[in-house]
C-alpha cells in the first residue's frame, strides 16, 4: 500500500493567500480539527503497537508464530462492518488495517529472531 505522496506544501507555499475571508477561516478551522485528529490517530496507533510490541515479547518467550492469520480475518471482517456503519469505505479501512499488521508482523518475526 503507497503511503506517500506528493506534498507541494512542504516548499513553503500556502493556498490560504487570496482566498476569501470567510473561505479562509472555515479552512483554518477544519485544518484545526485535522490537525487534532491525526495527533489522536498518532496517539492510538502508539498505544496499539505498546501492546503488540507485548504480544511479540510472549509469542518469541513462548515460541509462538509471529502472525496469526485466522485471528486477522476476524479483525478485517470487524473492521469492515464499522467501517460501513460509519460510512467509512470498508476497502480502505481493510487496506489501512493490513498495512498496521504487516508492520506488526515485521517486529514480531525481528523479535523471534532476537
Ligand atoms: C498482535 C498480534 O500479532 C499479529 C498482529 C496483529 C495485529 O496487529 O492486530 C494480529 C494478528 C497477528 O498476525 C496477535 O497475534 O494478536
Amino acid at each position: 500500500m503507497a503511503m506517500t505522496h506528493d506534498t507541494p506544501g512542504s516548499t513553503g507555499e500556502s493556498t490560504t493567500e487570496g482566498i476569501e475571508e470567510s473561505v479562509r477561516e472555515e479552512l483554518l478551522a477544519l485544518r484545526d480539527s485535522i490537525d487534532n485528529i491525526d495527533a489522536a490517530v498518532v496517539h492510538m496507533l502508539a498505544e496499539r503497537f505498546k501492546c503488540t510490541q507485548r504480544v511479540g515479547r510472549l509469542k518469541a518467550d513462548h515460541d509462538l508464530p509471529p502472525a496469526d492469520p485466522a485471528r486477522e480475518a476476524r479483525q478485517i471482517a470487524r473492521l469492515r462492518e464499522l467501517a460501513v456503519s460509519a460510512k467509512l469505505d470498508p476497502a480502505f479501512a481493510e487496506k489501512l488495517l493490513n498495512f498496521v499488521i504487516a508492520e506488526v508482523i515485521r517486529h514480531h518475526e525481528t523479535m523471534a529472531r532476537s
